[in-house]
């Protein structure tokens, strides 16, 4: 199952610098790793702001709640999910 996720990040501005990197680290590999197993299967910066779009393919709705709330940036992202589904006039095979 595809989901096209929207993740904007809030740090508050008041965090504590070496808290906010160590966050920011931590989410990286984190998102490296579910790259790497095909979960992550897109991630781009949307330009101009701390946002991310991300494709995720998971095996279920509860899959992707639980990835998401395990992020480390999770309690300072506003997170938009939109379910995807086929095209009928997409050439793509791949994409299912
Ligand atoms: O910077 C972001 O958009 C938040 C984020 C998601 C994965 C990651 O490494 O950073």
């Amino acid at each position: 199952m595809l989901f096209h996720v929207k993740m904007t990040v809030n740090l508050p501005v008041d965090m504590n610098p070496e808290r906010a990197a160590s966050l920011k680290a931590d989410e990286k590999a984190l998102a490296q790793r579910l790259q790497h197993e095909g979960k992550w299967r897109h991630l781009w910066r949307i330009a101009g702001h701390y946002a991310n779009y991300s494709v995720f393919d998971v095996d279920s709705v509860q899959e992707l709640h639980d990835l998401l709330m395990q992020l480390p940036l999770y309690p300072y992202m506003a997170i938009e999910v939109n379910a995807l589904c086929r095209h009928p006039s997409s050439i793509r095979e791949d994409d299912r």
